[in-house]
């Protein structure tokens, strides 16, 4: 019997150790089942630079090309700074979607440290309560859809003033540059949405459009400071300097606004209680209040939350706008066929309204494929994953630079028919499920990212990129100056620019005048 006993207490004693293994074993193969892939294959580099002298301007089409050498998922050291590219639908859900939650912080460039500093902010703060907090703001009074709906007339107001703009110069018969007239358009229902009030074009408006694409222009430039962190406080390019800058003339006008407003709402908590006048109003009214989503946020926050999304909202949606634009008259026929259209919806009789797109169904597949073929942020945000991941069969360290290339996804031939062609009928042939602009599951279709930080403004560029595409085309016929010829070239930044702006002659397309009014 004691044998027996020393037996049964062996035997548990060896089942409590297997079991203690097995979850030791599971925990630490959780943390780094993943480096038992291999690292990503990549093109050599030399000592200490790494692959730095064969960087090529053209960041998208560079990539691109290694992709086809190296494969969809390959490895760069920039200097100290590993890189992984991923090219690939396949690849790119199993970050999104499988490592969802490691996958979510960005990796904030060294320019972009220096020149923002401590502030809050919701495209670079770590995923984790910060970033939550703000997103969440505003979902709840800025991008839910209420709050869009409300926001109509605003938007409304600021296309038909655009109308008018390109009126005069049709009335002209004057050639005319779309982008700046697109970017005022894009900023201006930007700022009545957030303060009630547009910004003055030549002043305001000027001053706002240079620091935006002053700070998207920087810090997407390759930076010593990013290849080499130990002289990143030293800011060698000086890039870091010209973003601060750049945010402090936004910030300065921002300053004096919110200024008189926060008097305007404290005197009138006092004498009376109405209702705020804009969105600038009702949160420094829930500041004063103590609302828990706002404790902790102050003024200066706030701010910069404004200059964010202005800045999130304005360069991306013109340039779409340019580029589909620059399509449709370089395929005339597709521009007719997306005019017929708004004739047989809206007729001439009256303007385009936001309740018509809906039924715009090709003017929604123009968009679509231009959104494709030229996604705005052609590499997304570059993420950083906080543990490590894998994609494609290969490992991918915590902390290394990832860059999704959704130009390279978008063209993939296995998920694209005819991938370099414009073709807005395949969006017409696709499923619903595939058509849809925000299904956020279709990770051969990328324009506004996936996953934890996906973009925050989808539906609402989707309205505001619809809806003046619709009033530009339902209102003029679009011309190139005689002799132009139309290129189609791009030129690589954050946001993908055309290389030449859009020169175009408009000509009144409605019989009656008070429709341009
Ligand atoms: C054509 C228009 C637009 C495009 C193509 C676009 C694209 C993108 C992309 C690619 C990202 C990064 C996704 C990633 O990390 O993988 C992003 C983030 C973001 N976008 Fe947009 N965007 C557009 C318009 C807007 C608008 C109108 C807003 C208005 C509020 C906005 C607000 C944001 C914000 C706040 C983020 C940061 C999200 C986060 O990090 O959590 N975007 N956008």
């Amino acid at each position: 019997m004691p044998m027996a006993n020393d037996f049964g207490k062996a035997y548990l004693l060896l089942s409590l150790a297997a079991l203690v293994l097995v979850l030791f074993l599971r925990r630490n193969l959780n943390g780094n089942a993943r480096l038992t892939f291999p690292l990503p294959p990549g093109p050599r580099g030399l000592p200490l630079v790494g692959n730095l002298p064969f960087l090529e301007p053209n960041l998208h089409l560079y990539f691109s090309r290694l992709a086809k050498t190296y494969g969809p998922v390959f490895r760069l050291c920039l200097g100290y700074k590993p890189l992984t590219v991923v090219s690939s639908p396949s690849a790119a859900r199993e970050l999104f979607k499988d490592q969802d939650v490691a996958f979510a912080n960005h990796d904030v460039p060294a320019a972009i440290r220096f020149g923002f500093g401590t502030i809050p902010d919701v495209l670079w703060s770590p995923y984790g309560p910060t970033w939550q907090k703000l997103r969440k703001i505003m979902a709840t009074h800025l991008l839910n859809s209420k709050s869009m709906e409300a926001a109509a007339p605003l938007r409304r107001k600021e296309v038909r003033l655009a109308v008018a703009a390109v009126w005069e110069r049709a009335k002209a018969g004057e050639a005319m540059e779309l982008r700046e007239t697109l970017f005022q358009m894009a900023l201006n229902t930007t700022t009545r949405m957030l303060w009630g009030e547009r910004v003055d074009g030549e002043g305001e408006g000027r001053m706002f459009r240079l620091a935006i694409e002053g700070i998207l222009d920087h810090f997407i430039m390759p930076n010593v400071a990013d290849f080499y962190p130990v002289v990143a406080p030293l800011d060698p390019q000086r890039y870091g300097r010209k973003i601060k800058r750049f945010l402090m003339s936004m910030d300065e006008y921002l300053n004096r606004l919110v200024q008189s407003r926060e008097t305007a709402v404290s005197e009138r908590e006092v004498e009376e209680k109405k209702m705020p006048r804009d969105l600038l109003e009702k949160l420094l009214e829930l500041m004063h209040k103590g609302d828990p989503l706002l404790s902790s946020f102050c003024v200066a926050d706030l701010r910069h939350l404004f200059a964010t999304i202005i800045g999130a909202s304005t360069d991306n949606t013109t340039t779409t706008i340019e580029w589909a634009m620059a399509e449709l008259l370089y395929e005339p026929a597709r521009m007719r066929k997306a005019q017929q259209e708004l004739d047989t919806v809206v007729g001439r009789d009256r303007p385009v309204e936001e309740s018509d797109i809906p039924q715009l169904r090709y003017l929604g597949a123009v968009v679509k494929e231009n959104l494709r073929l030229h996604p705005p942020v052609p590499l997304l945000v570059p993420h950083l994953p906080s543990s490590d991941c894998a994609a494609g069969g290969f490992a991918i360290p915590a902390k290394t630079a990832v860059i999704i290339n959704a130009w390279a996804i978008h063209r993939d031939p296995s998920r694209w028919e005819d991938p370099e062609e414009f073709k807005p009928e395949r969006f017409l042939r696709e499923s619903r499920e595939q058509c849809e602009f925000l299904s956020g599951n279709e990770f051969g279709y990328l324009p506004f990212g996936a996953g934890r930080r996906v973009c925050a403004g989808m539906a609402l560029a989707e309205r505001m990129i619809l809806f003046s595409l619709a009033s530009l085309l339902h209102s003029f016929e679009w011309w190139l100056p005689e002799g132009a010829h139309l290129k189609l070239a791009e030129i690589f930044g954050f946001v993908l620019r055309k290389a030449e702006p859009l020169v175009v002659v408009p000509e009144a397309r409605l019989g009656k005048p008070e429709l341009y009014l």
